[in-house]
C-alpha cells in the first residue's frame, strides 16, 4: 500500500524538468523600460549583420533617431559614469521583456500545455479508481479505467512533446537574440570602454551570462505556468473531494511561499557572486591562451594556473556555500515540512476520517497520490521563480552593457562640448591637419596628462614624421586623429573642420593605418587583405599586396593567397604580418596613412623593401597626407617635417635639415648617437 504513497522526491516529471533545464543551461553555456531587440528578432530571415553595416549602425547611434535603430536603452539605468543600481522588480520586468519577440511561440506553448494539463492530471485520478475497483473487485471497471489511463498518458505524452519542443525553440530564439544584441552593443562602444575591461570578462557577459538569463527566463514561462495549473487543478480536486482533508494538505503553501521568498532572495545575490567570479576566471584562462608563446617563453605555466585556480576556487567557494544553503532548504522545505509533515498528518487525518466513516480509502489513496504532486508543483513553481531571479542577476550585468551610452561623438570623453556630428561633408581633398592647442589624457587614467597643448601643422599631401622618447605621446596622436578619443580640450582640425564634425564612420574609411604589431583576423591572407576594402576584387587584393611587396612570399607558401593566417596572424612572421597590413591599408586607397612603426617587425632589407614601396605609393598619389610614428630615424628622414615629442609636447619641429642645424637639439643628438641610424633611438 505505502508504494502508493508518492514521496515528494523529484517524480519522474521533475526529473524530466530538470533534464531540459540542464539542456537550456548548457547550450547556453556552449554558446528593456524595456529592451527591445536592437535588431529584429526575426533573425531567421536576417543575416547578421556584417562589420560595415555593425559600424553603420555603429555611426546610426549618434543620430537622433537612434531608437529606430532598434535597441531602446532604460536611460534611468546609470550609464557607467553614473551608476545606480538596478532594482530587481525593474531587472525582472525587463528581463520578461525580453521573451516579447518571441511570445508568440510562447503563446504556442503555453496553449499546448493547457491542452496537456488535464490529460496529464487525471493520471492519478485513474490510478486510485483502478486501485479502488481492485479493492472492491470490480475488475471490469478497474480495465475500463487502465484503457483511460492508457489513451490519456498517450495523449499526454504527444502533447508534452510540443510543450518542450516550443519553449525550447522559443529559448534558443532569445538567447540568439540577447547575445547579438550584446554584441553589438559592445561595439558600438567607445575604446574608453574596452581600456577598462578585458575582453575575457565581455566574453564571459556573451556566453555565459547572456545564455543563463534568457535561458531561465523559458524554464520560466514553462513552468510557472504548468505550476500554477496544476496547483490550482490538484487543490480544486482536493477541495471538491474532501474539504477537511484538502485544507491539510494546502495548508503548508503560505509557510513554503514565505520561506521561498527570503531563499529566492538570497539566491539572487549570490548568483551574482557566481557570475562575476566566472567572468574573472575567464579573464584570465581567456588571456593566458591568447598569449600562450609569452607564457611558456617565461615558464610562468605554474603561475598563470595558480592565478586561475584562485578565481575558479572562488566561484567553487560559492558555490559550495549555495550547496549548503540549498541542502537546508531541501531538507527543511522539501523532505522534513512537506515529505514528512504534511503526508504524516494527511495520513493521520485520513485514518481517522476512514475510522469514523467520513472517508474511503480510495479518495485518501487519490489524495497521497495528488498531495504529493501539488508539491512537486509547488517545489516547481519556487524553482521557476528562483530561475526568475538567477537570471535577473544575470541579466543586471548584460543590460549593464546594453544600457551603456558610449559619450556621444560630438562631446569629448570627459567634457561636453557642442554637438558636431556629422556636419562636415567629407571631400576627396587632400588632408591637411591642425592640432590646435591640444591636451588629452586617456579616460581610463584621467589625472595622467599625455598631451600637453600641442600646436602643430601637417599640409595637405605632405609626409610629417614624428619621433620622440618611448611613451612620450606618438602613438596618442595617431589615436586621436582616427577619433578613437576625443580631446580633453583643445581642437583637431581636418581641412579647416573640427574632428568632431565628420561623419566617424566616414572619417575613419579615409584613414590607412599600419601599426607595430598588425593584428590580423583568423582566415587566408586574402581576407585579411580584403577586410581594408570588402568590395575589393581578389585582383585588387594581389595588386596590394605587390604594391606592400608582399606579393613576393605570398607565392612561396603553398596555398599562395588562400593560406591560412591563423588566430591573430600567429602562423606568420611579424615581417609578414605587417607587409599584409600594409597591403590591407594601400587596398583602401586612403587619404591619409598613419604609419606607427610599420615597418618596425622587418629586417634592414625587407624595410627598405617597403619603405620603397610606401614611397613609390606615397609619389604616384600625392593626395595622402602620411603620418610615420618611427624610432628608426632613417625611416623618417626624407620626411617633409619632423616633430620631436618629449613629455607630451612638442620641443623641435622642421625638416631633418633643420633639425640637424640646432646645436645641442634633441633630434640632432637621437642621430648623432644612433651613428649613421645603426641603432635605435630611446
Ligand atoms: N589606452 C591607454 N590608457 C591609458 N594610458 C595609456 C593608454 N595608451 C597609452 N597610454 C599611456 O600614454 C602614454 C603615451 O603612450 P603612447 O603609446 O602614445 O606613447 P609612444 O610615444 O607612442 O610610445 P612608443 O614609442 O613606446 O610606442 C604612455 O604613458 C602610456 O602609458
Amino acid at each position: 500500500m505505502l508504494s502508493f504513497f508518492p514521496a515528494v522526491e523529484p517524480s519522474d516529471d521533475t526529473i524530466e524538468r530538470e533534464r531540459i533545464r540542464g539542456e537550456d543551461q548548457e547550450s547556453s553555456n556552449q554558446s528593456n523600460d524595456l529592451v527591445e531587440p536592437l535588431l529584429p528578432r526575426d533573425h531567421e530571415d536576417q543575416n547578421i549583420p556584417d562589420r560595415n553595416s555593425v559600424l553603420s549602425l555603429v555611426e546610426e547611434e549618434n543620430s537622433d533617431d537612434e531608437l529606430e535603430v532598434g535597441l531602446l536603452r532604460d536611460d534611468t539605468v546609470g550609464s557607467e559614469n553614473n551608476p545606480e543600481p538596478t532594482s530587481r522588480i525593474r531587472g525582472t520586468q525587463r528581463l520578461l521583456a525580453l521573451a516579447k519577440p518571441e511570445v508568440i511561440y510562447l503563446y504556442i506553448g503555453c496553449i499546448t500545455l493547457l491542452i496537456r494539463l488535464p490529460f496529464s492530471l487525471s493520471i492519478p485520478h485513474f490510478v486510485s479508481t483502478t486501485l479502488g475497483a481492485l479493492s472492491h473487485a470490480e475488475y471490469d471497471r478497474a480495465r475500463r479505467e487502465i484503457i483511460w489511463l492508457f489513451i490519456l498518458g498517450t495523449i499526454d505524452a504527444l502533447l508534452d512533446f510540443w510543450c518542450i519542443f516550443w519553449f525550447q525553440y522559443a529559448n534558443h530564439r532569445i538567447v540568439r537574440g540577447v547575445r547579438i544584441d550584446t554584441f553589438l552593443s559592445m561595439l558600438r562602444q567607445d575604446i574608453g570602454f574596452f581600456d577598462s575591461r578585458t575582453s575575457g570578462d565581455l566574453s564571459s557577459r556573451l556566453n555565459s551570462d547572456c545564455g543563463e538569463m534568457a535561458g531561465d527566463l523559458t524554464w520560466f514561462f514553462r513552468f510557472s505556468i504548468e505550476s500554477v495549473v496544476r496547483i490550482t487543478g490538484i487543490t480544486t480536486y482536493m477541495l471538491l473531494r474532501s474539504p477537511k482533508l484538502g485544507g491539510v494538505a494546502v495548508s503548508i503553501v503560505p509557510l513554503v511561499a514565505i520561506i521561498n521568498k527570503y531563499y529566492g532572495n538570497w539566491l539572487n545575490e549570490n548568483a551574482k557572486l557566481v557570475q562575476d567570479a566566472l567572468a574573472d576566471a575567464n579573464s584570465v584562462a581567456q588571456e593566458s591562451l591568447a598569449c600562450i608563446r609569452t607564457v611558456v617563453a617565461f615558464a610562468s605555466e605554474e603561475f598563470e594556473h595558480n592565478k586561475y585556480k584562485e578565481r575558479i576556487d572562488e566561484q567553487y567557494r560559492l558555490n559550495i556555500r549555495q550547496t549548503y544553503i540549498s541542502g537546508v532548504y531541501f531538507m527543511l522545505v522539501s523532505t522534513f515540512l512537506i515529505n514528512t509533515i504534511v503526508q504524516g498528518t494527511l495520513l493521520l487525518v485520513g485514518s481517522y476520517m476512514i475510522q469514523q466513516g467520513k472517508l474511503t480509502s480510495e479518495i485518501l489513496l487519490a489524495f497521497m497520490l495528488y498531495q504529493g504532486g501539488l508539491q512537486n508543483e509547488m517545489m516547481n513553481l519556487f524553482n521557476s521563480y528562483s530561475s526568475l531571479i538567477k537570471s535577473s542577476g544575470a541579466g543586471d550585468k548584460v543590460f549593464e552593457i546594453l544600457d551603456r551610452k558610449p559619450p556621444p561623438p560630438g562631446t569629448g570623453s570627459h567634457q561636453v562640448q557642442t554637438r558636431l556630428e556629422n556636419t562636415t561633408t567629407i571631400s576627396d581633398a587632400p588632408i591637411s591637419i591642425l592640432f590646435e592647442k591640444v591636451k588629452f589624457s586617456y579616460p581610463s587614467r584621467p589625472e595622467q596628462p599625455i598631451l600637453k597643448g600641442i600646436d602643430l601643422r601637417i599640409d595637405a599631401g605632405s609626409t610629417f614624421a614624428l619621433v620622440g622618447p618611448s611613451g612620450c605621446g606618438k602613438s596618442t596622436i595617431v589615436n586621436l586623429l582616427q577619433r578613437f578619443y576625443d580631446v580633453s580640450s583643445g581642437r583637431i582640425m581636418i581641412n579647416g573642420a573640427d574632428i568632431k564634425s565628420f561623419d566617424l564612420k566616414q572619417h575613419r574609411q579615409r584613414i590607412g593605418i599600419v601599426t607595430q604589431d598588425p593584428i590580423l583576423f583568423t582566415g587566408t591572407i586574402v581576407s585579411n587583405i580584403m577586410y581594408g576594402m570588402p568590395n575589393a576584387t581578389k585582383e585588387e587584393a594581389i595588386e596590394a599586396a605587390k604594391s606592400a611587396n608582399a606579393h613576393g612570399f605570398i607565392c612561396t607558401f603553398p596555398n599562395g593567397y588562400e593560406t591560412e593566417v591563423g588566430e591573430r596572424g600567429i602562423a606568420l612572421s611579424g615581417g609578414q604580418k605587417q607587409r599584409i597590413a600594409i597591403a590591407r591599408s594601400i587596398i583602401r586607397h586612403p587619404s591619409l596613412l598613419l604609419l606607427d612603426e610599420a615597418t618596425s617587425a622587418l629586417d634592414a632589407d625587407s624595410e627598405t623593401l617597403v619603405q620603397g614601396s610606401i614611397d613609390n605609393l606615397l609619389k604616384h598619389s600625392k593626395s595622402i597626407t602620411t603620418i610615420i610614428v618611427a624610432h628608426r630615424l632613417r625611416t623618417v628622414r626624407n620626411a617633409d617635417c619632423i616633430a620631436v615629442i618629449k613629455e607630451g609636447g612638442i620641443i623641435e619641429i622642421g625638416s631633418h635639415e633643420k633639425l640637424m642645424t640646432i646645436e645641442n637639439g634633441y633630434y640632432k643628438g637621437m642621430i648623432d648617437k644612433s651613428m649613421g641610424d645603426k641603432i635605435m633611438v630611446d
